[in-house]
């Protein structure tokens, strides 16, 4: 398809991009359709076609695979023979994944084909810096490109002090300060998210879905809608339970999540590693290569530590993730060996030597 074809192709509101474009390219002419999932229910879901949003079934079979549930964000490949179904997703070009729940060796996908995450902290309470260096690492992990959204700037009158400590958190994320009591910095937020998919991340409470609204001047009747959709979180607070993928006025596509407790990490020490880039960079000034950081003679990061220029709660909190991502990817491997996830991963590869293939190995990021 030619760049014009793209650019007025009627998913493009939707984030139809040359990525979506070759990768549906294979099934045109088979009597199917394109589609962008917005939101998921437990045996169907919703998903804007060209022929306008439709409701389609997926197969159950495919439930144990974490990689061929439909989520927010992706590309389906539809079938209209008896109703509308999702023959299949398309490969996913990103993802915010994270370790599934209790002892899953799964890993849950949050928002697929991501190019941006942006992770909500509110200024209202006392920022918890290892929490957000959590959120950031997955962000890159999945191969999306993080940034820091600083909410309920109404509320801080230190806003430009807690700005500076989310940047020095998040070395390479861009850091946004927003009120949408105020408005203020939704212009320089809805500029960063023109023309890419977003997806919004963040504990309970963070203000995502205010927030939400006001980027898409959902108000009154829209806003009730997405109000009836949220259920109760068993403490009678209400909270935002489905992920919806929303048009943005200004060109772009934000997807938002629910409130996350907490959120493990998966597959994800490339995206730790990118996350502490600071640290990474003391560290080859390190005399030996293979340095713990912990007693070794000459070693930069410990130097930086003893002069203040590296906290030692975040060289802690390094540690700390990477710990639990290799622990994580331990139990992710001995399924791995159990051959239960030999398919996901084959396909996976298939689709790595594809895209490497037709972009580089640049296009995706730093991956493991
Ligand atoms: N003062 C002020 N309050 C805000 C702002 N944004 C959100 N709030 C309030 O913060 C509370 C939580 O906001 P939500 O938007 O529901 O937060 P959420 O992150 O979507 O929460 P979940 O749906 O549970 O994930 C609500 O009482 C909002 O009115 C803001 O910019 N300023
Ligand atoms: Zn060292």
């Amino acid at each position: 398809m030619t760049e014009h074809a793209r650019d007025s192709h009627p998913l493009r509101p939707y984030g139809w991009d040359e990525y979506a474009d070759d990768a549906f390219a294979p099934y045109a002419g088979q009597g199917v359709v394109p589609g962008r999932i917005v939101r998921v229910h437990r045996a169907r879901c919703e998903v804007v076609t060209a022929h306008g949003p439709v409701h389609a079934g997926w197969r159950a079979e495919d439930a144990g695979d974490p990689t061929r549930i439909p989520c927010t964000g992706d590309w389906a490949v539809l079938d209209r023979d008896a109703g509308w179904s999702v023959r299949t997703l398309l490969p996913r070009r990103t993802a915010f994944l994270r370790s599934g729940s209790g002892t899953s060796s799964h890993g849950q996908v949050l928002a697929a084909n991501i190019d941006l995450a942006l992770v909500a902290v509110s200024l209202a309470e006392d920022l918890v810096p290892g929490r957000l260096e959590r959120f950031v690492s997955l962000a890159w992990a999945g191969g999306a490109r993080p940034a820091v959204v600083l909410t309920k700037a109404d509320l801080a009158p230190d806003a430009p002090h807690l700005h500076a400590e989310a940047r020095s958190l998040a070395p390479g994320a861009e850091v946004f300060t927003v009120s949408a009591f105020t408005s203020e910095g939704l212009p320089e937020l809805a500029a960063a998210l023109a023309g890419v998919t977003s997806v919004l991340v963040g504990v309970s409470g963070a203000g995502k879905s205010t927030l939400v609204n006001a980027l898409t001047g959902r108000t009154g009747e829209e806003a009730q809608r997405v109000r009836e959709v949220r259920g109760t979180d068993g403490r009678g607070r209400h909270t935002t339970t489905t992920r919806d993928l929303l048009p943005l006025p200004g060109g772009g596509v934000l997807i938002d999540t629910p409130g996350l407790r907490g959120v493990g990490l998966w597959d994800a020490g490339e995206g730790v590693h990118r996350a502490f880039a600071d640290i990474e960079e003391l560290a080859a000034g390190c005399r030996f290569t293979d340095c713990a950081h912990r007693t070794e003679p000459d070693c930069a990061v410990l130097a930086a530590v003893a002069d203040g220029r590296l906290g030692e709660r975040r060289l802690e909190s390094y540690r700390k993730l990477l710990r639990e991502n290799a622990r994580l990817a331990a139990r992710a491997d001995a399924r791995l060996r159990a051959g239960q996830r030999a398919g996901q991963k084959l396909r996976h590869t298939a689709m790595r030597q594809v895209m490497d293939q037709k972009y580089g190995p640049g296009h995706r990021g730093r991956r493991r």
